[in-house]
């Protein structure tokens, strides 16, 4: 049974999905990390794999970019595929000062200026996307017993616009404590209360809102296996 999106059977998926943006990054996981690991979809490109970890059975599936991208992928696999709990795994323009390139952010709540909760929710409603507490606490205690760059917990803003050039907009949101700008969370948060389902979103700092800074090819890798260590952490504790 096939979705519009999704060409993976009935029992293809695990219960709990590893989420990264990128496609090429669910095929590393699944090469490196999970152990007897099939592709299960490949529909545009957007790749499924299914093995185990620890002898849990575990997923790795790509949502692309986006609120719209992750809310069509979240959706079927919650509603159609039996998934239970997907953690997005992604990178980050850390906003807040005291943040380092690598460090990880467990995004206990996800401001946007996406309009698709607002399409959602009706009346001017200014939705709380938040995710799985059990899932935040577990994730937030791995990355802590985890050696490496420094874990933090607090919102993120889910933005629609990557080009953006609205200084005060961001100024404004760091001034209440907001650590980080990515692409999905809020939609993520948003489908999985919609379908009683589970998520949680774990972005790695890739670059700052306030000052340039690279990491190498190799640096992302390995601070990006990092959160997919204490996403597969979070799993296994919660
Ligand atoms: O690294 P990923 O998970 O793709 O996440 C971030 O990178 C993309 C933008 O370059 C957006 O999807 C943003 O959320
Ligand atoms: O969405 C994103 C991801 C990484 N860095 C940013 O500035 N924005």
């Amino acid at each position: 049974m096939a979705t519009p999106h999704i060409s993976a059977e009935p029992g293809d998926f695990a219960p709990d999905v590893l989420m990264p943006g990128d496609p090429r990054r669910a095929t590393r996981i699944a090469e490196t990390v999970l152990e007897d690991a099939r592709l299960v979809t490949e529909v545009r490109g957007v790749l499924g794999y299914t093995g185990t970890f620890e002898g849990r059975p575990v997923s790795v599936m790509a949502s692309g970019m986006g609120v719209p991208s992750i809310s069509i992928y979240a959706t079927e696999l919650y509603r159609f595929y039996g998934v239970q709990r997907i953690i997005r795994i992604g990178t980050a323009g850390g906003m807040a000062r005291h943040l380092e390139l690598g460090d990880v952010v467990v995004a206990t709540a996800a401001h946007t200026d996406s309009s698709v909760s607002a399409n959602r929710i009706p009346g001017g409603i200014h939705y709380s996307h938040v995710p799985d507490f059990g899932l935040a606490a577990a994730a937030f205690a791995a990355g802590q017993a985890t050696p490496g760059a420094g874990v933090h917990a607090g919102p993120v803003l889910t933005s629609d616009v990557f080009y953006a050039d609205r200084p005060h907009v961001t100024q404004a949101l760091t001034d209440h404590g907001t650590l980080a700008v990515e692409m999905e969370a809020a939609g993520l948060y948003a489908v999985a209360d919609r379908e009683r389902a589970k998520a949680l979103a774990l972005v790695s700092i890739s670059d700052f809102t306030f000052q340039a800074a690279e990491l190498s090819a190799e640096e992302r890798e390995q601070l990006f296996d990092r959160a997919v260590q204490i996403g597969l952490a979070a799993f296994a504790a919660a």
